[in-house]
């Protein structure tokens, strides 16, 4: 297995002078519009407020990294930054609903005391926690402090102290003792806080260790990257005890009579909805003596295309949506936790249908991005616009990882094929690559082999990518939660990083809301953008479920001639690719064949 962190030693060098001028990315870059149509909207572009990120960042300070915010900031931003007015403190009419809770909330950590006076209330509540239910256990505040409260085994001490986790994030300190307590969570907290070990740490508590009775925990994740990436989580926390788990993968999830005997032996199993719901069907799987149930990114888990699977597999947990808890068997009662950086009101209703009085814990503002992110908004007037904004981006020197998102699979292998042109080390993830293709992709990108990489909303929730420095949102994100999902790949960790959202005329209607957005997380933003026209819900919805139609993304002062010339260069590049991944297939197989393997299958671990 990579060990991620290698690849931030990589990204700390500065290997990205082969393609650019090494300069950080020029925010006021106005050359970028060149061939835009309208070159004076350039200037709406908008830059973060770093005053007020500054403000709040010891307060957010969840890493304890101290300097994290800071550290991106320049001499020459610090200026610009004391110059800049906060603006007025006014709640913005924000278009995602924002805590409309119970109202119950007691403000665990609001006393007046641990916030600075001269921050504002909106700020204030940037830096909280709130807890739903005053009764619940009260937060740690140290893994030490969790540890002798709970008496947690010496391995995970071990382990936490072995992968450098040393103060427990805010979602942590709280979700911590209310799961070990046996209660069901409902956590909002934001992207790259930490909310995998705030579920990981408390159950791997519970379940003490192996018993071979069957499956005790069950991870349910919208995709089956997700699914790799906390078994990679799990398998680390875990060192030392001997849990069975698997990640059910296609061709686990075949549904064999070999694969039914096989999955009694599995204490803990990680899935997408799709795969265990096969499987239920096939009657091949028993889920009657689980214990603990996560949906990590619920709101997803719980939209239109997940929701039948995942009401299907509460109802063979004999949890089923609507029901109450499920009946006394003697074992301890099945909890459920659900995870996610953003929550609507109307899919929290619905979790709490299937929910045993849950607490709710919100850190920082709901529905908003990590503080960590700098964000902007690049006006680009139209779809040729964006091609010559990213190239100029990327001349200007970014420092890789980079993420870019796009909003189709067409869209994604376009924009491949116009930056490999250009020699850049690119790749391209979508859903019609293979299972094979999407790992060793992902691999790479964690270990540095591969510096920019176009992506689908496919891997816009939930991937760890550490190092990721910038995400590029090339087309305008659909919904106001897509845009925070996908910024988030950026800032993880309390480290700093960036994003850049493009926009052209045909996405102003949605502007608004992004800006709002935008504003919400210490971004600052032209006023303009938040107060043009609201649009209606059911647009919002048909934007949801259906992307604008945008023309296609090629350099369109091609020739003919150059075109072909082009398109032979990248057969040439894909077959020397191919090749070279048949070469590096065959020489695994030969390394295994030669002699013993020491590494286990990470779909079936036994
Ligand atoms: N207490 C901690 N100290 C240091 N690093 C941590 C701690 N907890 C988690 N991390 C690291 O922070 C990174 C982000 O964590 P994680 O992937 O769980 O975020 P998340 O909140 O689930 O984000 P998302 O909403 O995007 O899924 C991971 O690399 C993880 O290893």
């Amino acid at each position: 297995m990579n060990d991620p962190s290698a690849f931030s030693d990589w990204s700390e060098r500065s290997l990205f002078s082969a393609l650019g001028s090494g300069a950080r990315f020029d925010r006021s870059a106005k050359k970028a519009f060149a061939g835009a149509r309208d070159a004076s909207a350039a200037n709406q572009l908008s830059t973060s407020s770093k005053q007020t990120r500054e403000k709040i960042a010891s307060q957010l300070d969840f890493f304890g990294t101290g300097t994290s915010l800071l550290q991106g900031t320049t001499a020459k931003d610090k200026d610009a930054a004391a110059a800049e007015d906060d603006g007025p403190d006014t709640d913005t009419d924000a278009d995602e609903p924002e805590d409309t809770g119970s109202g119950a909330e007691s403000d665990a950590e609001d006393d007046g005391e641990d916030a600075p006076a001269q921050l504002s209330r909106k700020d204030r509540k940037r830096a909280q926690v709130r807890v739903s239910d005053p009764e619940a256990p009260k937060p740690v505040t140290s893994f030490q402090e969790f540890a002798t409260r709970y008496g947690i085994a010496s391995y995970l001490a071990n382990n936490l102290e072995k992968y450098h986790y040393s103060n427990p994030t805010p979602i942590q300190q709280h979700a911590l003792p209310i799961i070990s307590e046996g209660r069901e969570v409902l956590a909002i907290a934001p992207t790259g806080s930490g909310k995998t070990l705030a579920y990981l740490l408390p159950i791997l508590h519970l379940l003490k260790g192996p018993s071979g009775e069957g499956h005790r925990a069950l991870f349910i994740v919208p995709t089956r990257e997700l699914a790799q990436q906390i078994y990679r989580e799990f398998k680390r926390l875990s060192e030392g005890r001997n849990f069975r788990v698997c990640v059910l993968t296609k061709a686990s999830a075949a549904g064999s009579k070999e694969q039914q005997v096989l999955s009694k032996r599995f204490d803990i199993l990680i899935t997408t909805p799709m795969r265990l719901v096969h499987l239920i069907q096939q009657k091949a799987v028993d889920l009657t003596k689980l214990e603990h149930l996560v949906l990590d990114e619920g709101d997803r888990l719980l939209e239109l295309g997940f929701l039948e699977q995942v009401d299907e597999i509460l109802a063979a947990c004999g949890t089923a949506a609507g029901a109450g808890p499920a009946a006394d068997t003697g074992r301890r009662p099945l909890s459920k936790y659900l995870f996610s950086a953003t929550l609507s009101v109307q899919i929290e209703s619905m979790a709490r249908s299937f929910m045993r009085d849950p607490v709710r814990i919100v850190v920082g503002v709901r529905n908003t991005v990590s503080l960590t992110v700098e964000q902007s908004l690049m006006y680009v007037g139209s779809e040729e616009g964006k091609l010559l904004a990213i190239r100029q981006i990327i001349q200007k020197g970014v420092r890789p990882p980079v993420l870019i998102f796009v909003q189709s699979r067409e869209r994604a292998k376009q924009l491949f094929h116009e930056l490999v042109y250009d020699g850049i080390n690119v790749d391209v993830i979508h859903s019609e690559r293979t299972q094979q293709q999407r790992d060793q992709i992902v691999d790479k990108f964690r270990t540095g082999q591969i510096w920019f990489l176009i992506a689908t909303e496919l891997m816009g929730r939930g991937m760890d990518f550490k190092g990721v420095n910038l995400v590029i949102n090339y087309d305008f994100p659909q919904t106001t939660v897509s845009y925070i999902h996908r910024v988030g790949r950026a800032g993880r960790a309390g480290r700093p990083g960036q994003a850049i959202t493009l926009f052209t005329n045909d996405d102003k209607p949605m502007l608004r809301s992004i800006a709002t957005v935008m504003k919400e997380s210490g971004s600052k933003v032209e006023d303009w953008m938040l107060t043009l026209p609201r649009v209606s819900h059911g647009h919002k919805s048909k934007v949801a479920a259906r992307p604008i139609s945008r023309s296609d993304i090629t350099s369109s002062h091609e020739t003919k001639f150059e075109r072909r010339i082009k398109s032979r260069k990248r057969q040439i590049i894909e077959q020397s690719k191919q090749k070279k991944d048949r070469a590096a297939k065959r020489a695994k197989k030969d390394a295994k064949s030669g002699g013993s393997s020491a590494e286990t299958d990470a779909s079936a671990d036994s």
